[in-house]
């Protein structure tokens, strides 16, 4: 296509959101009207899936579940009157209690004041949160945020060592949706014995997000902890940022959470849109289906020329891969859906991974973030007339030529700032987007059937662990794998029997290991 061509296709198919500030830019992704035409009914049936999703339909049949992620900006859509004052009054409650905190209206008992926050949680219950808070927190902000987000004794270790002596003026939230995740359960309770350790009385620095009645929130309420927030079984994780999961942590950072809920309820009135020209969500949804043949064939790289959306693309790994990759479709055939998703940050990654995107294996299209405001404060000079920022939006058009000149394809984002209104709207363009693009391929975008398998295989091998320690117990001399294996009434499992062991070892825990560690098959295993 020559140049004229190009710009006029880019002006046919740039969608600007004039509320927002937005604009998307598909044009160069290469489809044509025809590939358009031929998803039309296809996307007939999404906005409709939509319509109904909005209106409280369980549009997620297998757990029987309404999806009411949108109901939280817009709370007068809700099904019911009392899930709008709920909603409703639960933001309430959120900013009263982040101002309590940052006013010292609450306040620890040996301190005048809350100065930081432990964020235990783990999936949609950290991913939203870390983006925003990467995003948006104030450089100096009311309360600084430290993450927890995995069962990595390390890194546990880490936040703990960094919070040591400002330990008796930390807030710590447990979030887990569920209540019953065992990374965040872990954190909590390592945690604990943390504050218990500086004899310092846990549940008064300790709130609870979950949902009522849960595990973690039957412990909350039984040891009193300062606050309990609840979590509602209409939002699914991954698209929890804008429920209690997202709103308490951003509101006690000092983010103005009413400004996101405002973003992405402008998002959605321009998502709801039945018109794919005139809806974003509808044009991304359309370009994914288009890179990858509605088969994701083709990975999504995400790169945002902003420092401060670095987590945007981890933010929507969960959100779109959880969300689209399924073995099987709404009518229980096998399809294998997904799109595989990545990306850093521009420039920064033009000087690494950007040559094989350019030159190596097609398998992918890139989404280029752009932010048009370089800096709050004027530029100074770098070169004559040039500054820092001309720099960094420079890689940005260079890297998108580039790719296209070598036929790649690209999607261009560009937000005039990053605020809580854009970040809102972002977030909110992405769940949309995600949710088309579901009913186009005919699957349920709100279920995660596949995680359990992973959690089932890691409670086993806990279990197994459990056995084995019994057989060394009971034996007094030292064992093989195999007869370790035997005695555990586990002879198919002696593979993981064997990383049990060493795992174990390596961490002085009564193993000892005899014979060459090299060698599984020598190896003798006593408790020392
Ligand atoms: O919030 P929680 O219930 O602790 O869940 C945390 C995460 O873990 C699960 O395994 C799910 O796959 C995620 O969708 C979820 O966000």
């Amino acid at each position: 296509m020559d140049a004229k061509a190009l710009w006029q296709r880019y002006q046919n198919w740039l969608y600007f959101h004039e509320g927002l500030g937005l604009y998307l830019d598909v044009s160069r992704m290469r489809f044509d009207d025809t590939f358009v035409d031929s998803l039309q009914p296809k996307f007939d049936q999404a906005f409709a899936d939509m319509v109904a999703l909005e209106k409280g339909a369980i549009a997620n049949p297998d757990e029987n579940r309404m999806v009411g992620h949108y109901w939280l900006r817009n709370p007068d859509l809700a099904p019911t009157p009392e899930l709008t004052q709920e909603i409703a009054q639960t933001l309430e409650q959120i900013e009263a209690f982040a101002e309590k905190i940052q006013t010292g209206a609450i306040h620890p008992p040996r301190a005048n004041r809350f100065t930081d926050i432990i964020s235990i949680g783990i999936g949609g219950s950290a991913l939203g949160p870390q983006f925003v808070a990467e995003a948006l927190s104030p450089d100096f902000p009311p309360l600084k945020i430290h993450f927890i987000d995995n069962t990595d004794p390390a890194g546990i270790d880490r936040i703990l060592t960094q919070l040591r002596n400002s330990l008796a003026s930390t807030l710590v939230l447990v979030i887990s949706k569920s209540g019953g995740t065992p990374e965040p359960r872990n954190g909590m309770i390592e945690v604990k014995k943390a504050y218990a350790g500086q004899n310092l009385e846990f549940s008064q620095y300790a709130v609870a997000i979950t949902s009522v009645d849960s595990n973690l929130d039957k412990i909350a309420k039984a040891e009193g902890w300062l606050a309990r927030f609840p979590m509602y079984d209409w939002v699914g994780g991954r698209t929890s940022e804008m429920s209690t999961v997202g709103l308490v942590p951003a509101a006690l950072q000092g983010i103005d959470i009413r400004a996101i809920l405002e973003g992405a309820k402008e998002m959605d009135d321009a998502t709801r849109v039945a018109d794919i020209k005139n809806n974003p969500a509808a044009l991304l949804a359309l370009s994914w289906y288009y890179a990858g043949n509605g088969k994701g064939e083709k990975d999504m790289v995400v790169l945002p020329y902003k420092d401060s959306l670095l987590l945007f693309s981890r933010y929507l790994q969960q959100l779109v891969m959880e969300s689209l990759g399924k073995e099987k479709d709404l009518d229980g055939n096998t399809v294998y859906q997904g799109i595989a998703v990545y990306g850093n940050k521009g420039s920064t990654d033009q000087h690494a991974y950007v040559q094989q995107l350019r030159e190596g294996v097609p398998n992918f299209f890139a989404t280029l973030i752009e932010v048009l405001e370089d800096r709050q404060s004027p530029s100074p000079e770098i070169d004559p007339g040039v500054t820092s920022g001309d720099y960094l939006s420079g890689f940005l058009q260079g890297t998108r030529q580039a790719l296209y000149e070598n036929h790649r394809d690209s999607i261009t984002v560009t937000i005039p700032q990053v605020n809580p209104r854009t970040v809102g709207a972002l977030i909110a363009l992405y769940e949309r987007a995600v949710g088309l693009y579901a009913s186009l391929v005919n699957i349920n975008a709100y279920h995660q059937p596949g995680v359990e398998a992973g959690k089932k295989a890691a409670a086993a091998i806990l279990d197994l662990q459990k056995s084995v320690i019994e057989v060394l117990q009971t034996e007094k001399s030292p064992l093989t794998l195999a007869e370790i294996a035997e005695k555990a009434g586990a002879t198919e499992k002696i593979e993981a029997i064997y990383i049990i062991l060493r795992h174990l070892y390596a961490n002085q825990r009564g193993v000892v290991l005899h014979g060459n560690l090299g060698q599984p098959s020598s190896l003798k295993v006593s408790l020392g």
